[in-house]
């Protein structure tokens, strides 16, 4: 059994398959046995959600329900102040120990604005960054400084998340999947169907409890 740890954090308003079906794919191609789904209560870099926290990790709690490579871990939701992924790791990275190699999955977006995540450069420190892709967005960096700082610590060996504790970056080849949870909020405010962009039991409950109207 691998040892790799990954963490996967969002905002998560609602969880749909494009954040499940690229890290479940991730977790056969890298050789995870457990993803730990982590969402948020005060998102860093964007609007609050539309959804409550409660609701939010019940729509999570709903989707991994029948999936045992998921765990969710509810660090982030019992914090007032903006979930900085770097204070997070840091906490991770204490309770683990210094050996222990740990991950974060981001999307394809995500890495784009990295750099302007509060102070980025120290995430690499406690953690591998992975990442998924996700159509619409480039791979490569906006600035050349930070595409020098990618290219330093970019990996295309997935036996270095194993056997190091931190420090690369690994751009998997996940498939595409075109779904964002804004355009899950736009269509159900349309009156328009979901049913193919999230598990049946996360839609009941966003119908039961009339969110995103
Ligand atoms: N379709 C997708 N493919 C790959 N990664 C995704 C996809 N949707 C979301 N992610 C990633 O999942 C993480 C959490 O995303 P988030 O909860 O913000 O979902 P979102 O669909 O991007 O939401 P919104 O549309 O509200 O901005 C981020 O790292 C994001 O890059
Ligand atoms: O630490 C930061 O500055 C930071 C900035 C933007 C996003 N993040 C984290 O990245 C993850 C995905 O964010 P989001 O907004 O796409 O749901 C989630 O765990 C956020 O807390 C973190």
């Amino acid at each position: 059994m691998t040892k790799l740890q990954a963490l996967f954090g969002g905002t998560f308003d609602p969880i749909h398959y494009g954040h499940l079906k690229p890290v479940e794919i991730l977790a056969n191609q890298i050789g995870l046995s457990r993803i730990i789904i982590m969402p948020n209560n005060v998102p860093p870099h964007r609007p609050q959600p539309e959804a409550t926290s409660d609701q939010r990790k019940h729509m999570v709690e709903l989707a991994i329900a029948d999936k045992p490579l998921f765990v969710l871990d509810e660090r982030e939701l019992r914090r007032d102040m903006p979930s900085y992924t770097a204070q997070t790791l840091q906490e991770w990275r204490q309770e683990e120990g210094a050996e222990a190699p740990l991950a974060f999955i981001i999307g394809q977006d995500s890495l784009l604005t990295f750099p302007t995540w509060h102070q980025y450069e120290t995430i690499l420190e406690n953690a591998h960054l992975i990442v998924t892709r996700r159509p619409g967005y480039p791979m490569t960096m906006q600035q050349p400084e930070h595409q020098q700082w990618l290219d330093d610590r970019l990996t295309l060996r997935s036996e270095d998340l194993h056997e190091q504790p931190a420090g690369k970056i690994f751009l998997a080849e996940t498939p595409w999947f075109d779904i964002s949870a804004t355009i899950i909020r736009e269509r159900l405010q349309n009156g328009e169907s979901c049913d193919e962009m999230m598990p049946a039991p996360v839609l009941e409950y966003i119908m039961q409890q009339g969110l995103y109207r």
